[in-house]
């Protein structure tokens, strides 16, 4: 996430609205180089899009034309007995609005391909980067920031690759083909039109100003709004706890209020500009028709094309108000685009080695050689560490809150690389090892023991979707999970996220715990819950916990007395130094740090 001029700039200034000149540039050129990647591989189809809408729109606006030839050429020819001309101008009309109407179904269905196509490989191209993306990125970039990529984006995108374009393409040229017919008709006509042209662009100009800050407002507005029903349905056990219901009603009240307001300024507007058309368009239309008429009185205009004039100026007008809010739709589609792509060109800062170690069984020997980190570019968190685990041990971290016992097990895992100095696994530096590789080797349990939605033993099977229901069940087993399991409504089939699929939190952490223990890593990183467990239910955690470390290296971050009474080895962390390390027994036996600790986690359970 370099910030220098002419390193990518990812998603550094996403949130800065005043960017200097050379930076806006390059996210404009960003934004542009994607957009064009995304429709490279369309070409053909786009291509054929814009010939298409060229072709029906030229073909719609031919519709007054061929009536001024059946006025003036075809009906004269009929008085006179001769219906020829009139039927070949009735055909020429309904095959025009054939064409027109033929051409307009296949471009909407051509620009539907092409921007479903795009939408597609854009949706996926940011799901793929999110995954990509190292631990390090995504405890900076909020899930809600990422939540917004993946939807409003999008959702604006669509907006303007499904109705804005084709409203653009079509109103431009069906304006564009109305002004040069009506010229080519009788240029008197236009010069009537091209007056009105003035301030029909003074209204929309006005328009598009109040309009565009009134559509931002609203966005603001919505998404407030948004964010804060969800926030008060996430956390609605605390909303209820706290009798916070009359608070957040009326707070969520006042938005909506806001959003009110916004919504009836936008209408009000929209209340001045559209009859403003109408009134500009029917004046026109008003003094094409007197200027007409006197020059048909003088025999200067034949009575057919004074209609066709009339229904060009009439019709001109029409999708100025479409193309006045494709203008909105333009603005936070780009504003979009340069966010994906600012996402996009974000580089995981952990990166697999180009020539990897292999390593297809480790044994879990861990060493921290002279490992000095710190967070990005903040302070050193972990000074000069040196650690020697052999193979098959199981430590104990204990320390103070801060103190640098998950950064340590972060390091472990490789979710960040070491600022200086190198950690080795049987020898080999964690960063020369392939991902496959390592991430067979060293496995984390996290605090969380996140589930996904599923069943219990797709749960289990996370980290080996190939392992058989044996093998499941083994597992399940092993950290005294099965019986638990057989007990839900559905077994291991059961659903975690329906009603009555619910797991507890101590069942969780078994479910969690048969998943490593089918992983079966020659290192497991356990960051243990804090949350206190009901006495059955910390027995049972403990007892699975002893089966799934056996016979492999394991490092816990413990909160538990009994966690670390299984521990070969405890180290007690301060400052992110290392400052006890010993068997528990020997340390509790001592007077430092540990005993005291030890002393006081024994008396809390009297
Ligand atoms: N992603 C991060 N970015 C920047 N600083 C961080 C990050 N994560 C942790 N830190 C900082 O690193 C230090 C060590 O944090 P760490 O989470 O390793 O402590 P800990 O010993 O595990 O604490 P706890 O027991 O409360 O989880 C803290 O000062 C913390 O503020």
């Amino acid at each position: 996430m370099s910030t220098q001029a002419t390193a990518p700039i990812g998603v550094a200034d996403e949130e800065n609205s005043h960017l200097d000149a050379t930076r806006s540039r390059a996210i404009r050129r960003r934004s542009l180089k994607l957009l064009g990647s995304l429709l490279r591989p369309h070409r053909v189809d786009f291509t054929l899009a814009i010939v298409l809408v060229v072709v029906g729109q030229a073909a719609r606006v031919a519709g007054p034309a061929l009536v001024a030839l059946a006025i003036d050429r075809g009906l004269p020819a009929a008085l006179d007995g001769d219906w020829g001309p009139t039927w070949l101008v009735a055909g020429g009309y309904v095959g025009a609005a054939i064409a027109a109407g033929a051409c307009t179904a296949a471009y909407i269905r051509m620009a539907a391909k092409v921007s479903q196509a795009v939408l597609l490989d854009l949706r996926q191209r940011v799901f793929r980067q999110t995954q990509l993306l190292s631990l390090e990125f995504h405890e900076s970039y909020t899930s809600g920031r990422i939540i917004s990529r993946q939807t409003s984006d999008l959702e604006a995108l669509r907006d303007l690759l499904d109705s804005g374009i084709t409203s653009l393409a079509q109103g431009f040229l069906f304006m564009a083909f109305t002004g040069v017919s009506l010229f080519i008709l009788d240029w008197r006509s236009g010069l009537v039109l091209l007056v009105a042209v003035g301030p029909v662009w003074a209204i929309t100009r006005w328009f598009q100003k109040r309009s565009q800050v009134l559509y931002r407002i609203s966005r603001v507005a919505s998404a407030r709004l948004i964010v804060n029903f969800v926030e008060n349905m996430t956390g609605i056990r605390a909303v209820q706890a706290f009798r916070r219901e009359r608070y957040n009603e009326q707070v969520y009240g006042g938005f909506t209020e806001d959003y009110r307001e916004i919504s009836a300024r936008t209408m009000r507007l929209n209340g001045v500009y559209d009859p403003g058309l109408t009134l500009i368009g029917n004046v026109t239309v008003a003094v094409a028709l007197g200027f007409g008429a006197f020059r048909v009185l003088d025999g200067s205009l034949e009575v057919g094309v004074l209609v066709a004039t009339l229904l060009y100026t009439k019709r001109f007008f029409q999708p100025v108000r479409d193309m006045a809010m494709f203008y909105n739709a333009f603005q936070s589609a780009s504003a979009a685009l340069e966010k994906i792509s600012g996402l996009l060109e974000e580089v995981p800062s952990v990166r697999p080695p180009a020539r990897p170690v292999a390593l297809p069984s480790a044994q879990g020997h861990v060493r921290f050689d002279d490992v000095t980190f710190g967070y990005g570019s903040g302070r050193t968190i972990l000074p000069h560490l040196e650690l020697d685990v052999p193979a098959g041990q199981t430590v104990a971290l204990v320390g103070s809150t801060g103190a640098g016992k998950s950064t340590l097990a972060k390091l472990v895992t490789r979710f960040y690389d070491v600022t200086a100095g190198a950690i080795t696994l049987d020898g080999v530096d964690l960063r020369d090892l392939s991902t496959p590789d390592l991430r067979r080797a060293v496995v984390m349990v996290t605090q969380e023991a996140y589930l996904f939605s599923g069943s219990v033993r797709e749960n289990i099977a996370l980290a080996r979707p190939d392992a058989s229901d044996e093998e499941i069940e083994r597992a399940a087993r092993a950290v005294g999970a099965h019986d638990f399991i057989l007990d839900l409504p559905d077994g291991y089939d059961t659903d975690v996220n329906k009603r009555g699929g619910r797991v507890s939190a101590g069942q969780r952490q078994l479910i969690s715990f048969a998943r490593a223990f089918l992983a079966d890593p020659a290192v497991l990183i356990l960051d243990e819950a804090t949350s206190s467990l009901d006495i059955p239910g910390e027995r049972l955690v403990q007892r699975g916990l002893e089966t799934l470390l056996a016979n492999r290296t394991a490092i816990i971050i413990a909160h538990r007395l009994s966690t670390v009474a299984i521990a070969d080895r405890v180290l007690v962390m301060a400052d992110g130094r290392i400052v006890e390390d010993g068997p528990p027994a020997e340390l509790i036996a001592g007077s430092g740090r540990f005993a005291a600790l030890h002393a006081a986690w024994r008396d809390s359970l009297v």
